[in-house]
């Protein structure tokens, strides 16, 4: 089609309810005893066929009830990569020749898809396989992954927009390449929405993928690639496959043809897959693009003049929901003597204390598990030290049980050592770790807050005097790539808080904005000349 369209202006989805005797509550409960009642193959998905990976094969399971076995999935060898490395290159010249404006009704439409009849299925695999609770299952596995799919195409054709100047007798145009070779996506297990954006970001732009969801994560990401088959993905465009990972490092990250690798997830194994990248430069036919988004260690301070009662509110939710496996949770405050006595530590106890966890197909649950017995074992360690410490005190929670599913109970732990490794480390559990200052020591904490950990992804300051506020803007301003004001440091949304953190938190080429989807792409700067030189000398010679 020759035209010059425009795409749709998005909107942001609405969140639904859930709320007792809702439409939306019944349908939902219906989804979710339809899929416990199966046991399915988590199969990859390669030049768009679907077959189990070949190597050991491992159950996925509901955190909150580990007896339950939602699907039996299998690590890919080296092999199966390299199927699904063959396959991206296959599908590239195809996928790169097709329209932007036909690559992006794919996206619209699992958009819409989503948005209505797969909402139920993509939101209960969310809460079975990923325990979560109804209500942080539907604001990302429906709400944010139906955002990044139309935000990324307005994004996209802003930036196909965006063109040279021109003068008379030439005409310059930019044209909006994908890179030169695949993408690999590697996923973390936190948010359906970032698995799936991962992938569809490049492909959106052109290139095709190699897709690595992690294996705690496989039960929504199988139904992700079925959604995105559904709404007209082209075969081999996303290649999924199954597992630990360790073959895409060895085959995948190796190949002389990647062009990229869009990741999120722990530091630790960023730094790991950015190593055997620097390792194989000299191999690459292209220098690849690397983004990650990677832990955090988020701070919420508060000045002696901040409104006590949000306080509470965005300690508990923000380092709570999701059992504080989001990478933004609140996990580390800095609370003025003042509000901590005047009864601030008892609403916090009392507030920390009514949370319940369980089986997330009982709506009343606040939250779930979290997501496995690796997860545990770090909390169970952590809390077993907390309670050895002299320095610490288990204000609220400090128990676990891992009998049934693997729950640790919401905890507070007060530490007179704002050094100590509960404000340094990323538990990424639900522990918040808090530290009481003298009023008069604002100044000293905002350096304490900047200086502890060395990640730099959320943060937030609650204030009432301006002052406080902008010398926490200016002295906190490469503490996190999300700052929040009198807010919880989570819950950004597409295309409201762009999101993403620099430090040890990753590349800050914030999710769900233009600037990560110009990584997709690599330019074409084509100059035409209409009225070319005849001669080569210049005026100055004559
Ligand atoms: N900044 C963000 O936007 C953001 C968002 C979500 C999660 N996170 C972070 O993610 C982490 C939690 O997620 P996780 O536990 O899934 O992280 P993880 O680092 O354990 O795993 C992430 C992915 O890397 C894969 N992987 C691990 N080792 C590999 C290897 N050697 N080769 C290839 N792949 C390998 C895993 O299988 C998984 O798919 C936390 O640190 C959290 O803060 C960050
Ligand atoms: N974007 C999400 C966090 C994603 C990481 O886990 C938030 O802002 O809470």
């Amino acid at each position: 089609m020759d035209a010059i369209t425009s795409v749709p202006v998005p909107q942001n989805e609405p969140v639904k309810s859930y709320a007792p005797g809702s439409a939306e509550r019944e349908s939902l409960q219906k989804r979710l005893a339809e899929l416990q009642s199966e046991r399915i193959e988590l199969t990859t998905t390669i030049a768009g066929k679907q077959r189990m990976a070949g190597g050991e094969r491992f159950d996925v399971v509901e955190p909150h009830n580990h007896a339950h076995v939602l699907g039996t999935c299998a690590h890919a060898t080296n092999d199966d990569v390299a199927d699904a490395v063959r396959a991206a290159k296959d599908a590239a010249a195809e996928w790169s020749a097709t329209p932007f404006d036909e690559r992006a009704a794919v996206m619209l439409r699992a958009a819409d898809l989503l948005s209505g009849p797969w909402r139920d299925t993509i939101n209960a695999a969310t809460m079975l396989g990923q325990s979560k609770s109804v209500h942080q299952a539907e604001i990302e596995a429906a709400c944010e992954l139906i955002d990044f799919l139309r935000f990324n195409v307005h994004y996209a054709r802003r930036i196909l927009a965006e063109q040279p100047n021109s003068v008379p007798g030439e005409w310059n145009r930019m044209e909006y390449r994908p890179l030169d070779g695949f993408v690999t996506a590697i996923t973390p297990f936190n948010f359906t929405a970032i698995a799936a954006n991962l992938p569809t970001a490049p492909a959106l732009m052109g290139n095709t993928v190699v897709w690595k969801p992690t294996p705690s994560q496989q039960f929504a990401a199988h139904f992700t690639m079925r959604l995105l088959e559904a709404a007209g993905l082209p075969p081999g465009v996303i290649n999924m496959v199954t597992g630990d990972g360790r073959a895409v490092s060895e085959v995948a990250l190796t190949d002389p043809d990647l062009a990229g690798l869009h990741f999120t997830g722990s530091a630790g194994t960023f730094r790991k897959l950015w190593k055997t990248v620097g390792d194989n430069i000299d191999t690459y036919r292209t220098y690849p693009r690397i983004v990650g988004e990677t832990g955090g260690k988020d701070f919420v301070v508060a000045h002696p003049s901040a409104d006590p009662a949000p306080i509470t509110t965005a300690l508990v939710r923000g380092a709570f929901e999701y059992q504080g496996q989001k990478c933004s949770a609140a996990s580390r405050a800095y609370l003025p003597r003042s509000l901590w006595e005047s009864g601030l530590r008892e609403e916090l106890v009392e507030a920390t204390r009514s949370i319940s966890y369980g089986d997330i197909s009982d709506f009343s649950h606040f939250g779930g598990a979290v997501i496995d017995s690796r997860a545990f074992a770090k909390h169970k360690a952590a809390l077993d030290r907390a309670a050895a410490e002299p320095a610490l005190e288990i204000l609220a929670g400090g128990g676990y049980d891992d009998s049934v599913g693997y729950f640790v109970e919401p905890t507070v732990l007060v530490g007179t050592d704002p050094q100590d490794e509960v404000f340094t480390t990323e538990y990424f559990g639900p522990i918040l770790a808090v530290h009481v200052y003298d009023d008069s020591r604002y100044s000293e904490i905002l350096e304490t807050v900047d200086t502890t950990s060395p990640y730099a992804l959320t943060g937030a300051v609650f204030a009432t005097d301006r002052s406080a506020i902008e010398q926490a803007h200016h002295k906190l301003r490469h503490a996190a790539g999300n700052f929040y004001v009198n807010d919880k440091p989570t819950g950004s949304i597409v295309a409201r808080q762009p999101f993403g953190g620099g430090r040890a938190s990753g590349t800050n080429d914030k999710a769900g904005s233009m600037f990560n989807i110009q990584r997709w792409t690599s330019p074409r700067a084509v100059k035409e000349t209409f009225d070319a030189p005849t001669h080569h000398t210049y005026p100055h010679q004559d």
